[in-house]
């Protein structure tokens, strides 16, 4: 369970967020949806530990009952996929998910996963190529195997298939929420497309400004 309590985020001493409040089982994906710059990003930012100095957060932010805001951000195990798949250029693609492994297995059985995971989403014949030789849709399905190796305990998910077309969209919204569940997993999924929400969510919450949902 991903528990955020009370989250208010500030820029210039002016709320951007204010006591917003949500509870995401493992297995559910809550939707945020918003006009642009009223700080969706900047919530994911919070919850991932990776929020710009110029906004100050505050509020609780609990997974399976750990305090995630006093644990450093590597330490976090989150995954986060964005618009633009975070991928390492100079690295093939089995390369890109062998990265992402935890490394407390042995080799061998890292590359079976690897096998495994890149099979489960069709890229079993490109293991070899560099990322920009893949299609976008190539490189989303990568950048979200990759980001499930490593096995996060929550997924956050800002915009990841806004570049993608209708088809390959419904492609990704379902391999989204089949990882989600097969991993018993919460996620935050940030959109501005309703599809999206009302594909994946069990609950759509809407941000308009510091008076929130
Ligand atoms: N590093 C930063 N320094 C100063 N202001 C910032 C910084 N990052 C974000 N902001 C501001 O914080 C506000 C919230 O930004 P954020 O990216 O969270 O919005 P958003 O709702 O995700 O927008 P969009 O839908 O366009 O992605 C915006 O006004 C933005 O300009």
């Amino acid at each position: 369970m991903l528990t955020l309590s009370n989250v208010s985020l500030t820029l210039n001493n002016e709320y951007l967020i204010k006591d917003f409040s949500a509870e995401i089982s493992a297995g559910k994906v809550l939707a945020v949806m918003g006009p642009s710059g009223v700080g969706k990003s900047s919530l994911l930012a919070y919850v991932s530990g990776t929020l710009a100095p110029e906004i100050q957060g505050s509020g609780s932010v609990t997974l399976d009952h750990t305090e995630l805001t006093q644990v450093a951000t590597e330490q976090r195990r989150l995954g986060l996929l964005q618009q633009a798949p975070l991928l390492f250029p100079h690295l093939s693609v089995m390369e890109n998910v062998l990265f992402a492994i935890p490394r407390e297995v042995s080799k061998s059985l890292r590359r079976e996963q690897a096998k495994a995971a890149l099979a489960s989403v069709g890229l079993e014949q490109h293991e070899n190529k560099l990322p920009e030789q893949l299609s976008g849709g190539q490189q989303a399905r990568l950048a979200l195997i990759r980001t499930l190796s490593a096995k996060p305990q929550a997924l956050l998910l800002d915009e990841p298939f806004s570049k993608l077309d209708k088809a390959l969209r419904q492609d990704m919204r379902e391999l989204v929420m089949k990882a989600v569940c097969t991993h018993q997993i919460p996620a935050i999924l940030v959109t501005h497309d309703e599809d999206d929400a009302r594909a994946m969510a069990f609950q759509t919450c809407y941000l308009s400004g510091a008076s929130n949902t």
